[in-house]
């Protein structure tokens, strides 16, 4: 890992134990069966400290993965506040919400969602384009969320080119690339064998605690919570 190289320019984040990155104040989504309204999260109330790694878990359907889209402002809560860092991310426009999440929040997903006809350095380059960034700069940025990765030698190869193991390290580099302080992690190991996940997690830490990442993790395998300083369940409210 070439982690201390000092071409690394991520920046490493104070770790502040104290005070919370992401406030979620009675947060409610539900979703329309027809004209049924099935609540997922109701008044849902929690706290996440900047540079904490927290574990999202619950059974299937309990919400997890709509949490963490209206933590990334991939979605919005009927009722309630989201405010990260300075941002009350609830009361943005939907342009400003596009423009705050590609600038703060970095997606993992199970199966990657690498684009398949770009190789791994131009997914990874992806959220840069949003930004006022020269090309040169671009270039060194993405070369070293790969370098971060482990995967300076695989820059000019596709999705299909490489192992799963090896597109969820594509993945997390494209996370990283814009030095978002919030990463959100939806099943990141769900697709990988035993030693592929490992080293996933691994890396995930290793983001966590040399460079203050704060990381929310949902998942089903007590292996990869384990990873996590704190893990929250959540339950399915009550149907109404
Ligand atoms: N776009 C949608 N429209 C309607 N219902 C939805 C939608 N998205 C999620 N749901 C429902 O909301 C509930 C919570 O879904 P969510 O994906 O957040 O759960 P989860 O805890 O992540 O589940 P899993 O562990 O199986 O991935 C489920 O019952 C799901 O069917």
């Amino acid at each position: 890992m070439t982690l201390h190289d000092p071409e690394i320019a991520l920046k490493a984040t104070e770790q502040t134990d104290a005070a919370p990155l992401v406030v979620i104040d009675r947060v409610s989504r539900a979703y329309r069966k027809g004209k049924v309204a099935v609540p997922v999260l109701e008044r849902h109330a929690m706290t996440i400290a900047a540079g904490e790694m927290l574990a999202l878990v619950g059974a299937s359907g309990c919400g997890k993965t709509t949490l963490l889209n209206l933590i990334g402002g991939a979605d919005r809560p009927d009722a309630g506040e989201i405010t990260v860092g300075e941002t009350r991310i609830t009361s943005l426009s939907d342009g400003a919400l596009t423009d705050w999440r590609g600038r703060n929040v970095g997606f993992i997903f199970q199966f990657y969602n690498l684009l398949p006809a770009l190789s791994a350095r131009a997914n990874v380059e992806l959220p840069l384009l949003i930004h006022d960034l020269r090309a040169a700069e671009r270039r060194a940025r993405v070369d070293n969320a790969l370098n971060l990765v482990g995967l300076e030698d695989r820059a000019d190869h596709r999705p299909e080119e490489m192992s799963g193991g090896q597109q969820q390290r594509v993945a997390i580099a494209r996370a990283l690339v814009t030095d978002a302080d919030l990463l959100l992690c939806d099943e990141p190991t769900g697709d990988l064998d035993q030693d592929s996940a490992t080293r996933i997690m691994e890396l995930l830490s290793l983001l966590n605690e040399e460079f203050g990442k704060t990381i929310v993790v949902v998942t089903h395998d007590p292996n990869v919570a384990a990873y996590a300083a704190r893990t929250v369940r959540l339950t399915r409210p009550e149907a109404v």
